[in-house]
């Protein structure tokens, strides 16, 4: 039986460190998320965001500290953690219907509420007219699409997005962006979204975790409490946007 964290926190990492043989990455870090928040998280090249989140996820073993979820120890048996990665991760002999589904069979899902989620996901991430379509009939966003839909259509306990699209060009991208607030807001998920792209973070975040260089801590914490939709020219914007930067920049 686990035990108990004994504070209200929804998320809780703690201690948190991740060393390959004599590399220390990840250095002791600690920080709690809210239920239902968006944070994003930033750092310099190669400062371990994908090794966080792949810890997170429990992909790879941490060497200390856990990750707890509503005062138990995250356990992908028990918890549902979804990760949507950089490439875009489609089934090719699938069609996107089955393919957004596919999340929802691994969960067993019912049958009912399983189409009914599914045809709720496929219109708000605008999938509807291509549903029977095979991924190699459609364009690398509309992929990302799907692996989006799918994370969200298990209703995760925690979601878990590593720079989805930092491979799309500057136009695909905000339009995505403004989608996954969409569906964050009306889905209510908690999402810890990684990024190379400060103005992303600030657009999308609520709060925005800095990392350190290696080994790597936080090294800020910082509250975006901008109204929606968020006007990159709105010089709270660009003020978030510099003091993020300044405690990034190494130049
Ligand atoms: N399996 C592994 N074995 C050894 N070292 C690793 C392993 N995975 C990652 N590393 C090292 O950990 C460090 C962080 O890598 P990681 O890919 O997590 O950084 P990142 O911040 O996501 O990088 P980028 O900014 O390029 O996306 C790097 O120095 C990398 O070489």
């Amino acid at each position: 039986m686990a035990e108990a964290s004994g504070t209200a926190q929804y998320i809780e990492v703690r201690n948190l460190t991740k060393a390959f043989d004599e590399l220390v990455v990840l250095n002791d870090i600690s920080f709690n998320i809210d239920r239902g928040e968006l944070v994003s998280i930033v750092g310099p090249t190669g400062c371990g965001k994908t090794t966080f989140m792949n810890t997170l996820s429990k992909l790879i073993p941490a060497t200390a500290g856990d990750i707890w979820i509503n005062g138990e120890p995250a356990d992908p048996r028990t918890h549902n953690i979804a990760y949507v990665f950089q490439e875009p991760t489609s089934l090719p002999w699938r069609k996107v219907r089955d393919n957004v589904a596919y999340g929802m069979e691994v969960k067993h899902v019912p049958q009912k509420e399983k189409n009914e989620r599914l045809d709720r996901i496929l219109d708000l991430v605008g999938l509807a007219d291509c549903a029977d379509l095979y991924p190699n009939q459609i364009s690398a966003s509309m992929e990302q699409r799907i692996a989006v839909a799918r994370a969200f259509a298990t209703d995760p306990d925690l979601l878990l997005m590593d720079e989805p699209y930092g491979q799309l060009d500057i136009k695909l991208r905000y339009y995505l962006e403004d989608e996954l607030i969409r569906l964050w807001q009306k889905l209510k998920a908690t999402v810890i979204f990684v990024t190379h792209n400060i103005e992303e973070a600030v657009y999308l975040a609520e709060r925005i975790l800095v990392l350190s260089n290696k080994p790597t801590t936080i090294k800020g914490d910082i509250r975006v409490d901008l109204p929606r939709p968020r006007d990159y020219l709105d010089p709270d914007f660009i003020r978030i946007r510099k003091e993020v930067t300044d405690m990034i920049r190494w130049w």
